[in-house]
């Protein structure tokens, strides 16, 4: 398609204005579900539009950061009411242009508004202690301060939430912000942006900058005016970022991928089992970093646990999410879609057995999306790929397991540590779990996904950068802390 007929060109948004890239170049977004379906042209910028970005945000900085958190606060409940009242346009906006089904989409942007909200709270809340000196004549006490200009990098699968817990607590601290979400998700991103600018943040506060991960990125990270990054994403990716931060001492926070495990046991509810299963792993077409990869059945329940997972995962409808009745929609990309196609492949030649999906429909209405059936593999062996690498798509890995512990070794042999499961009804099994596995989301009896916006969120080992997201969590990686010592 060309870039001249897809309608509506988003662009920029830097101190307060709407801007084109520099270079004057654009791309298209294009629905996932139908490809010739264009959402809108979007700019593809350059390490000088990042600069005027930083720049912007930097000289924002000092005003923002001396209001109170209360005024801070206010401008995000603004913000709050402005995505509510838009939540139809971008949640339709969310499916179209990345290909989760409209519910799905409708309750991510709800959980935006949810997010504003409590992080508006957080500018009437305490950001210090006072600590007894060893002199009595003297007053100890810590505060926070804002890091400065935060650099936000947000990933596709989640493009409404996920920018605003990044950028809702950066603001609230009093940081001022220069987004880059990912390109497939431009055009949602701006919506987010529109809504931030409704509510009437002071120019420089939020700058978006659109363009290519490979050109945005780096000049974002190695900007020496960016003080601290956030960013969700890819290990790859997270790792090359963190090394480049620390190599300029600037702060990082990594939130990438998960590998994540469910163990059944004898004695589970099997039906909210396999209902978790495939809530967990098959649900945004298996793209969460929390979501269901591994599932770890016990020999004695091994073949119903089968037999209902397959009974269940025939029910579900693929097709385009903003129809009515469709389960799961496309993979977001054709690079996802490849990704999920080849990690199948790879699976059968391992020698699993592909007992479900993993086709992709060849003639009628979705021949023309990224679409892929949700695939269950029997008989997986550990050591397999598909065991082993995170594959971000609709796809079941079963292994038998002889015990917990049997399952917990396996559970844990992995680089990965971000979220687990465990079904069954017995109180010492779910304290051993609680207890041994290596992850920093533990799920007794509910799936592997659905982090609730009030508690912590992050992962152990290469799942992040030991930093938590969310909840109170946040304020640790947004500000920094001083320790006030004073005698008159
Ligand atoms: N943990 C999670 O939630 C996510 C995990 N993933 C995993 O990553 C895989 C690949 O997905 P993909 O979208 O390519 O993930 P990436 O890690 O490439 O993208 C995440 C974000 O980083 C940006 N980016 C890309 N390259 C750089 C760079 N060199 N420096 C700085 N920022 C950069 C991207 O921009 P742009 O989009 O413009 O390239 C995007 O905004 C998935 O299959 C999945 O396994 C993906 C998304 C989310
Ligand atoms: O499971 C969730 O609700 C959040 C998942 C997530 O953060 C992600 O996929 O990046």
């Amino acid at each position: 398609m060309s870039v001249q007929a897809a309608g509506v060109m988003y662009r920029n948004y830097i101190n307060g204005q709407w801007v084109p890239a520099a270079s004057g170049d654009m791309e298209v977004s294009v629905n996932p579900a139908n490809r010739s379906d264009a959402i809108g042209r979007y700019p593809l910028s350059d390490a000088g539009d990042v600069d005027r970005a930083v720049q912007a945000a930097a000289a924002a900085r000092r005003d923002w950061r001396k209001q109170t958190g209360a005024a801070r606060g206010e401008c995000l409940r603004k913000a709050a009411d402005a995505l509510e009242r838009r939540l139809e346009e971008v949640a339709r906006t969310m499916t179209r242009e990345m290909g989760k089904t409209l519910p799905e989409a409708k309750g991510e942007t709800a959980r935006g508004v949810a997010l504003l909200r409590y992080y508006a709270g957080e500018g009437m809340r305490k950001v210090g202690d006072v600590i007894p000196s060893t002199d009595s004549a003297a007053l100890m006490y810590t505060t926070r301060v804002p890091l400065g200009v935060v650099g936000v990098i947000t990933p596709w699968n989640f493009p409404v939430a996920i920018p605003i817990w990044k950028m809702a607590p950066a603001l609230v601290y009093g940081n001022t912000v220069v987004l880059k979400p990912a390109e497939e998700t431009s055009v949602t991103a701006a919506l987010v942006v529109e809504c931030f600018e409704e509510a009437g943040f002071p120019a420089g506060v939020i700058n978006l900058i659109i363009g290519k991960g490979d050109v945005v990125g780096p000049a974002l990270v190695d900007h020496p005016g960016v003080q601290g990054i956030t960013f969700t994403g890819s290990n790859a990716v997270g790792k090359q970022i963190g090394q480049q931060a620390l190599a300029r001492g600037a702060k990082y926070q990594l939130e990438m991928g998960g590998k994540n495990p469910v163990i059944v046991l004898p004695d589970a509810d099997l039906k909210l089992a396999v209902e978790a299963t495939i809530s967990g792993g098959l649900r945004s077409t298996g793209q969460k970093c929390t979501a269901t990869s591994r599932v770890f059945v016990h020999r004695d329940v091994y073949a119903a646990f089968r037999e209902l997972l397959l009974e269940e995962t025939k029910k579900l409808t693929l097709g385009d999410g903003l129809e009515d009745g469709v389960w799961m929609g496309p993979c977001a990309s054709g690079k996802q879609l490849e990704k999920v196609v080849s990690a199948i492949a790879r699976g059968v030649e391992e020698g699993a057995e592909l007992i479900y999906g993993g086709k992709r429909p060849g003639d009628g209405p979705l021949a023309d999306g990224y679409y892929v059936e949700p695939a269950i593999f029997d008989r997986v062996k550990p050591e397999m790929t598909i065991a082993r690498e995170e594959i971000f798509g609709p796809v079941l890995a079963l292994i038998a397991c002889d015990d917990l512990q049997d399952a917990l070794a396996m559970a844990n042999d992995s680089e990965l540590g971000l979220s687990a499961a465990i079904f069954t009804k017995d109180i010492g099994s779910m304290l051993s779990f609680i207890d041994d596995i290596e992850v920093g989301l533990v799920r007794i009896n509910a799936e592997t996904a659905g982090v609730e916006l009030q508690a912590p969120f992050g992962g152990m080992k290469q799942s992040s950068s030991h930093s938590r997201e969310q909840g109170q969590a946040a304020i640790e990686f947004f500000t920094s802390v001083k320790t006030v010592f004073v005698k008159a």
